[in-house]
């Protein structure tokens, strides 16, 4: 009888110390809830609590990538700004463009750059002394010394300004490009059904980074001397988020960690062995940007080494949003016949087929770079439009000392501040209703002076996107640049100049966008030039009963012949949704991959040069 009293009051025993300490752990629980609430200051943003207490918002970032932020943003719209609470900081999301502009304009005590050192030290394991450089006169006022970073950003600022410099690099780098997708086109010219079927993003990227790597660094460069670098490249890209997080890289972004390691030493042998300089064979060397980048460097006090490092961002930044959006570009197009019959008229007026100098049918095309500035406001819209629904990313500053914005709201220093890109690209207060759609001639505007008369009477397709947050949305007839189609368009005129984000804003503007915009239509108007593209699997039921609707709505009016033959084939190229669950280190990549079938179009199987000119 003792026993079994003993066994009962044990069991008592044990479940009031049980009852104790999930009693304890929910106090500590709420306590926590509540302490993550707490404002730093009075007049703090709104704090969006976590579930898990100052660690949930890091974990959803980690485990959702840009969505997490993005969708935050999307189901607050009543807080132009909010705070997220995480460890011994706060992080503020930004999600309104006017708010986003003072942010931007308070460059004094929002700074991106007292982040960078840390940023580069863990994307290119850079090594203490270099890091310590960096640290020097960060983020100088007027009149003080200049550190590294201010060297290289007056450096780049003002050598991808308009001027000279500019006009050389981008005929340099589109006139890389033709060579690349001359050298393509002849081949497959020679093969032997004259078709290749690819991976339409694989295709484009190999294209810009071979380009690329060829106009900075001339014709010895690592990428040149080691084609399996252009793998490791891709691998060190898609590991960056992984490499940012800094937690053992070397096996938790072992690829990225691996590719990265793969390049630098390239980089290093490239410089030591001065292949970035000129040869007596008339070997061409880097371009001036990239020696005077290098020069700053040993000028600061960089070894070689920690030099070479650093071209590997900047052959980064060179590449990856290029390639990526010039993809979605070319798989716009050739998914949808009319915006494609389209933008071939326009490109007409920018595109010269030189038969004089034929012998024996052969023929050379020339891009011209000035008119294609203007002559497609169809292309235009559709790589503003193609940025905008594709650019998720975030401009951060760190907060060097307390700041009151616009509305009264205090930052507290050494929080973070981030811009949300991905939230504010997809609001529908700024954009309308239909800001989930892709609606390619959102930004169509003719200037005055528009060679195109063909985009002012088009149709353009529906775009049937094959996306998780609205499964194969059809742009209907707002996307049409008929007078019923423009709609949109003037909304887009009055858009806040800060809502639009894929090149950023403020001190950190994108400075490549210019050369980029140059080098993208180039790029694009040589690929639909030269070939014909179309899917290369069956298509999805979904994508066939489209083609059906599409033939049904056309049945009534005078689409141009040539979109006939492109649905011919009945099948039709589906546009994937985007990735939106990784860090949005560029813009995102297609959630699946596409593949197509390429031949050489029709009228230009005699081209055997191509080239630009201003
Ligand atoms: C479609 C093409 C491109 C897109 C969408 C793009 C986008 C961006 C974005 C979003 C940023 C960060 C802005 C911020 O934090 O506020 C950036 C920075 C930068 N981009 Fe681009 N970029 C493109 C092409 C290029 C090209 C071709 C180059 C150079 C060859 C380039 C060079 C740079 C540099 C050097 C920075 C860092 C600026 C700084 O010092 O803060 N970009 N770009």
């Amino acid at each position: 009888m003792p026993a079994l009293l003993d066994l009962i009051t044990d069991k008592a025993g044990n479940a009031n110390a049980t009852a104790t300490v999930i009693a304890g752990l929910v106090a500590v629980y709420l306590l926590l809830y509540r302490w993550q609430s707490v404002k730093a200051h009075p007049n703090e943003p709104p704090i969006i609590a976590s579930a898990v207490p100052f660690l949930g918002h890091l974990l959803g970032m980690a485990l959702q990538g840009g969505r997490y932020v993005k969708n935050l943003g999307l189901r607050n719209p009543d807080k132009p700004i909010f705070t997220l609470p995480v460890p011994r900081s706060r992080i503020y999301v930004v999600t309104d463009p006017p708010l986003a502009a003072a942010v931007q304009r308070a460059s004094k005590t929002l700074s991106f750059t007292p982040l960078v050192p840390d940023i580069t030290r863990r994307v290119l394991g850079l090594d203490d002394d270099t890091v310590a450089i960096v640290r020097q006169h960060i983020d100088p006022d007027p009149g003080e010394p200049k550190g590294f970073l201010a060297d290289i950003h007056d450096l780049v600022y003002s050598y991808f300004g308009p001027g000279e410099a500019l006009n050389e690099l981008s005929f340099d780098a589109a006139s890389e490009l033709a060579k690349q997708v001359n050298s393509y086109a002849r081949t497959l010219q020679g093969s032997r059904d004259g078709e290749d079927t690819v991976n339409l993003l694989t295709w484009v990227r190999h294209f810009v980074a071979i380009a690329t790597a060829q106009f900075l660094y001339g014709d010895e460069n690592p990428l040149a001397l080691h084609p399996e670098l252009e793998a490791a490249f891709w691998d060190f890209d898609h590991g960056l988020g992984g490499l940012l997080m800094g937690i053992l890289p070397s096996i938790t972004a072992r690829k990225a960690y691996r590719g990265r390691e793969a390049l630098a030493r390239a980089f290093e042998e490239y410089l030591t062995q001065n292949r970035h300089l000129p040869g007596p064979d008339g070997r061409r060397g880097a371009s001036p940007i990239i020696l005077k980048r290098v020069s700053i460097a040993l000028q600061h006090g960089w070894t070689l080494r920690a030099a070479a490092r650093s071209e590997v961002s900047f052959l980064f930044a060179g590449i990856v949003n290029t390639a990526t959006i010039t993809f979605w570009l070319v798989l716009h197009l050739f998914a949808s016949a009319d915006l494609l019959a389209t933008v071939r008229a326009d490109l007409a007026a920018c595109l010269t087929l030189d038969e004089s100098e034929s012998e024996g049918g052969t023929k050379s095309l020339t891009v011209d770079l000035t008119a294609l500035k203007t002559c497609s406001p169809t292309l235009a819209s559709l790589l503003r439009e193609s940025l905008r629904y594709t650019s998720d990313n975030y401009s951060t500053r760190l907060v060097k000392s307390p700041t009151t914005l616009p509305g009264g709201y205090h930052l507290v220093a050494n929080a973070v501040v981030q811009i949300a890109g991905g939230t504010m690209h997809a609001d529908t207060r700024i954009w309308g209703p239909d800001a989930a759609v892709f609606n390619p001639l959102r930004f169509f505007s003719t200037p005055s002076t528009s060679s195109s008369k063909s985009s002012s009477t088009t149709t353009v397709d529906k775009v049937v996107i094959d996306d998780a947050e609205g499964a194969n949305q059809s742009a209907t007839p707002s996307t049409t640049a008929t007078a019923e189609g423009r709609g949109t368009q003037a909304a887009a005129a009055s858009i806040h100049p800060a809502a639009f984000r894929a090149f950023g804003g403020g001190k950190t503007l994108c400075p490549g966008r210019h050369f980029a915009t140059t080098e993208i239509t180039a790029l694009v108007a040589m690929l639909v030039a030269r070939f014909d593209i179309s899917a290369a699997a069956t298509p999805s039921p979904a994508a066939a009963a489209a083609v059906d609707d599409e033939d049904d709505d056309n049945d009534n009016n005078n689409i141009d012949k040539t979109k006939s033959a492109a649905t011919a084939a009945r099948k039709r190229i589906e546009i994937p949704g985007k990735e939106d669950g990784v860090m949005p280190v560029h813009v995102l990549e297609p959630k699946k991959d596409v593949m197509v079938k390429v031949r050489v179009r029709e009228g230009m199987e005699g081209v055997v040069d191509m080239g630009v000119r201003w």
